[in-house]
C-alpha cells in the first residue's frame, strides 16, 4: 500500500526550483487566459442568442464579477433578485468579464444534466481528486459512467432495508446520550453538532462498518470528526482560490511545482486542508486494508471482526470482487469512494435534518401533528421499531420531509463548464437587453454555467403562489399541475435538491431513510422550542450552515430540547 501512497499527487515534493521562471509562467498563462476568454466572449457568428444578450446583474469589479455576490455567505437576497429581477435565464460575469449563464429553467437544466450531461462537467474534477481521490465526485465521462455502474447497486432499497438495524442502533445512542442530558429538565443544546455526529456516525456505521463517535463524550473524541467538520469551513475559506487558481494551477502546472509552490505558500488554511486530505486518505486505506483481509478469510470472518458486512464498503468490495474484468475497479478508486461518501454524506444529511428540527421548533402545531403520527405509529407495533416500509409509509412524515428539503435545499447551486460549444434551449422565452426574445442561448465552450436548485424549488411559477412558505401540507394532496407538466430534471420529487441526470446524488435514499429514521425518534421523545434571545441565521455556504446572529464565527443551532413526556 505504500506503493500507492507514493503515486497520490500531493504526498510529492520537489526542492530545486527556478522561483523566476514559475512567476513568469504563471503571469503568461494569466494574461493568455483573459486574452481568450475576450476572444470567445466577442465571437459573432454563432447559432442562438449569445449570453451577452440576457440581461443580468451589475458587477462589483472587473476582477471578481459576481462570483462574491453569488458565494456570499448572505447572498439568499441575491439568488432571489436574480429570480425576481431577471428571470430563469440571466447573464452573470465570473472573473476578468467572461459571460456565464445562471439559470433554473427546467429544459435548459435538463439539458446541462441530462441530455448533454457529458458536455457539462463540474470545474471541481481535479481539485477534487487531490482532496478525495478519484471518487464518484470527481470523475468524468466513460471513467465515472463505470464507476457508477458499479456503485449504483450499493444503493439499492434491498440494501437499504438490511441497514436498519445498523441505523436504529446508531439513533438508539442519540437518543440516550440526548435523554441524559435533559433527564432533570429542559437545556439549551446545540443540535447541529448532534446532527453532524449523527451523520457521521452512521455513514461510518452503515458505510464501513466502522465507529467513529461513541455518542457518550460531550465532544467526539477522533480526529475524524474533527477534520471532517472542520474540512468545508476550511474550504469555503479557499473561496475564489479554490474555484479559480486552483483548477487553473493544476491545469498548468506540473504536480511536482504545484507541491512546492502550495508547501512553500505562508498559507495556513492551504496547509490544513491538504493534511485533513492526508489524513482522510491514510485513515480509508486503514479500513479497507482490515476490510479485505476480513473479506478474504471469508464471510464468517467478516461478520466477526467487522459486523454483519453489510455497510456500503462490504457491499462495494464485494460486487467489485465479482465484476467483470472490464467492470472492475482499481483498489484506489474503491478507497477514494469512501472519502467521497463521507464528504458528500455528512454536512448535507446534517443540514437537513438540522433545518428540520428548526422549523419544528418555528412550527409547535407541526411538531405536535408529527409526534402524533409516530406515536400511533409504534403503538401498533406495539412499540417495536417500525420497518422500513413502515416508517417510509408515514405521510406525514415524508410531508415534512420532502417540503423541507424543497424550500431549503442544503446545496442551492451546481456549477458547471462547457466541453463544447452548445446551444441551450429555454422552456419560454425571456426578454433580452435589445428588447427582442431569447428563446435558445448560445453557450461559449469554457463557459460557466450555474444551476439554481434554490430557485428552481421556490418558482411560483412551477409551485404556485405560497412557493415561499413552509407547508408540509401540499404534499398531502396532488402537486400543482404546473409542476407536474414541467419537466424538471430532478430525481426526487420534481425537485433540484438531489439534482438529475448522470451526476445526480447516489445516496439520495439513503439520506432519506437517516433523516426519517433520526427525526422519527427525536419527535417521538423530545420537543424542541426556540432559546429566548437568540436569534438563528443559515448561512449559504457551499452547504447551508445555521449560525447565531451576532456570533457567525461558528456554526451552531441552539435550541431548546425536553422529554416529549416530561409533562
Ligand atoms: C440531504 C442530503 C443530501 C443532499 C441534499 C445531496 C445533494 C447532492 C447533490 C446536489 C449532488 C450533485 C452534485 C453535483 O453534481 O455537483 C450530489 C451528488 C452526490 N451525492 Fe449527495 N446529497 C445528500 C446526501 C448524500 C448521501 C447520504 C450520500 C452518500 C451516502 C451522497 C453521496 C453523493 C455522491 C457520491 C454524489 C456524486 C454523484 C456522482 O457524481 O455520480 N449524498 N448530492
Amino acid at each position: 500500500m505504500s506503493d500507492f501512497l507514493s503515486h497520490l499527487p500531493h504526498l510529492n515534493v520537489i526542492h530545486d526550483l527556478n522561483y523566476a521562471s514559475v512567476l513568469r509562467g504563471v503571469a503568461v498563462a494569466l494574461l493568455s487566459i483573459v486574452l481568450w476568454n475576450s476572444f470567445y466572449n466577442r465571437r459573432k457568428v454563432h447559432p442562438g442568442s449569445s449570453l451577452g444578450q440576457l440581461p443580468g446583474p451589475p458587477v462589483q469589479g472587473f476582477v471578481t464579477g459576481n462570483v462574491k455576490q453569488l458565494h456570499n455567505l448572505r447572498g439568499w437576497e441575491f439568488h432571489r433578485h436574480l429570480a425576481e429581477e431577471y428571470g430563469p435565464a440571466v447573464q452573470l460575469k465570473e472573473p476578468f468579464g467572461k459571460k456565464g449563464l445562471y439559470t433554473f429553467d427546467p429544459i435548459a437544466m435538463h439539458q446541462v444534466l441530462v441530455k448533454d450531461g457529458s458536455l457539462f462537467q463540474p470545474p471541481r474534477l481535479e481539485s477534487g481528486a487531490l482532496l478525495l481521490g478519484k471518487g464518484l465526485l470527481n470523475t468524468a465521462g466513460e471513467h465515472h459512467r463505470k464507476q457508477r455502474k458499479m456503485l449504483n447497486p450499493v444503493f439499492s432499497i434491498a440494501h437499504m432495508r438490511s441497514m436498519m438495524p445498523i441505523f436504529y442502533d446508531v439513533v438508539d445512542q442519540l437518543k440516550s446520550a440526548l435523554t441524559h442530558r435533559v433527564q432533570s429538565g429542559p437545556q439549551e443544546i446545540d443540535l447541529l453538532g448532534w446532527m453532524a455526529r449523527t451523520a457521521l456516525e452512521l455513514i461510518g456505521q452503515s458505510g464501513f462498518g466502522y465507529s467513529f463517535d461513541n455518542m457518550v463524550d460531550d465532544v467526539p473524541k477522533h480526529k475524524y470528526s474533527m477534520v471532517i467538520k472542520d474540512l468545508v469551513p476550511k474550504l469555503g475559506r479557499l473561496g475564489f482560490a479554490r474555484f479559480y487558481i486552483l483548477p487553473l494551477a493544476i491545469k498548468l502546472l506540473p504536480t511536482n511545482v504545484r507541491t512546492f509552490i502550495m508547501n512553500i505558500t505562508p498559507w495556513k488554511n492551504l496547509h490544513d486542508v491538504r493534511d485533513m486530505a492526508n489524513y482522510m486518505h491514510e485513515l480509508s486505506v486503514e479500513i479497507y486494508e482490515e476490510k479485505k483481509r476480513a473479506l478474504g478469510e471469508g464471510e464468517e470472518s467478516v461478520v466477526k471482526q467487522i459486523g454483519q458486512g453489510k455497510d456500503l464498503l462490504s457491499i462495494m468490495m464485494r460486487e467489485n470482487m465479482k465484476a467483470d474484468t472490464q467492470d472492475k475497479l482499481p483498489e484506489e478508486e474503491i478507497i477514494a469512494q469512501m472519502s467521497t461518501f463521507t464528504f458528500a454524506a455528512m454536512d448535507t444529511t446534517s443540514s437537513a435534518m438540522s433545518r428540520i428540527l428548526h422549523l419544528l421548533a418555528l412550527h409547535p402545531a407541526v411538531q405536535d401533528k408529527l409526534r402524533q403520527e409516530i406515536i400511533e405509529a409504534r403503538k401498533e407495533r406495539q412499540g417495536e421499531n417500525l420497518s422500513y416500509d413502515e416508517l417510509v409509509a408515514l405521510p406525514y412524515l415524508d410531508a415534512v420531509c420532502r417540503e423541507t428539503l424543497r424550500l431549503y435545499a442544503p446545496v442551492a447551486t451546481l456549477m458547471r463548464k462547457a466541453r463544447e460549444d452548445t446551444v441551450l434551449p429555454l422552456s419560454r422565452p425571456v426578454r433580452g437587453v435589445d428588447g427582442k426574445d431569447v428563446t435558445e442561448v448560445f453557450i461559449p465552450r469554457g463557459s460557466r454555467v450555474w444551476l439554481s436548485l434554490l430557485n428552481a424549488n421556490r418558482s411560483s411559477e412551477l409551485w404556485g403562489p405560497d412557493a415561499m412558505e413552509w407547508k408540509p401540507e401540499r404534499w398531502l394532496s396532488p402537486l400543482p399541475e404546473s409542476i407536474m407538466d414541467s419537466k424538471i430534471p430532478g430525481i426526487y420529487s420534481h425537485l433540484m435538491t438531489f439534482s438529475g441526470g448522470t451526476r445526480s446524488c447516489i445516496g439520495f435514499k439513503f439520506s432519506q431513510l437517516e433523516m426519517k429514521v433520526v427525526i422519527a425518534m427525536l419527535a417521538e421523545n423530545f420537543k424542541f422550542s426556540l432559546p429566548p434571545g437568540k436569534e438563528i441565521y443559515w448561512q449559504m455556504s457551499g452547504i447551508a450552515s445555521p449560525v447565531i446572529v451576532g456570533d457567525d464565527r461558528h456554526t451552531k443551532l441552539p435550541l431548546i430540547v425536553e422529554l416529549a413526556n416530561s409533562q
